[in-house]
């Protein structure tokens, strides 16, 4: 996917100037930058929840999201959070449920499963969805640091299986590097990607 843009404004107010970003599958890009520069706002116009912006988004890529809250279905196990929302089979859920370690916790709801497990969970529904790249904002973000840790190498060894690409929004460029991603840095007003 690429996407050119010219400007993306909230009423009076542009976040985001003139930037060119394009990701394929096996590719791995990080957008970093300081809280309220335009982080997510560029991530959701690449997933293409936001349209009101100034530019041009190409591909026809499949697509799954991570964000930083897990969004689980509260009523429904975790094999039925992963199968309703991808129309995927049951089958193929359980075997991703045990691919990030959550063997066992099938007919669970989301509230019977600690933090870490929903992340999990959250990541095994976005494979489950078969992207050609997945977009991550800040998934990573208020876990502890050795669940954070282990949810990074499991997202890395999951990219690298099924050779997806990925757009990871962070603020830490430790995870940028540890996920072999290519760094962008958001900076300036309104927000461009800045030399390094
Ligand atoms: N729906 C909206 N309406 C008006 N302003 C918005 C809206 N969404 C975001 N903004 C503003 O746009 C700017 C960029 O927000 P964004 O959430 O993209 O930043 P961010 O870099 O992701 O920040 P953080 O790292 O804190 O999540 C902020 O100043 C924010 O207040």
């Amino acid at each position: 996917m690429r996407l050119d843009l010219e400007a993306k404004s909230f009423g009076p107010r542009q976040v985001l100037g003139t930037l060119t970003l394009s990701v394929t599958r096996g590719e791995r890009l990080a957008i970093l930058g300081p809280s309220g520069i335009g982080k997510s706002t560029l991530l959701r116009i690449l997933a293409g929840l936001d349209r009101q912006y100034q530019g041009q988004l190409q591909g026809a890529e499949r697509l799954a999201m991570v964000f930083q809250e897990a969004v689980l279905l509260p009523w429904r196990d975790a094999v039925a959070n992963i199968t309703l929302p991808t129309g995927c089979d049951a089958t193929t859920a359980r075997d991703w449920l045990s691919e990030v370690g959550l063997e066992g916790h099938e007919t669970k709801f989301p509230r019977q499963l600690s933090v870490g497990q929903q992340r999990r969970l959250a990541l095994a529904r976005a494979f489950a969805a078969g992207p050609d790249i997945l977009l991550m904002d800040e998934p990573f973000a208020s876990l502890d640091a050795a669940t954070a840790a282990r949810m990074l190498a499991l997202t890395d060894a999951l990219l690298n299986r099924t050779g997806a690409g990925a757009v990871l929004v962070t603020h830490d460029p430790a995870e940028a590097r540890t996920l072999g991603a290519l760094a962008l840095h958001l900076g300036g007003c309104p927000a461009r990607f800045q030399k390094d």
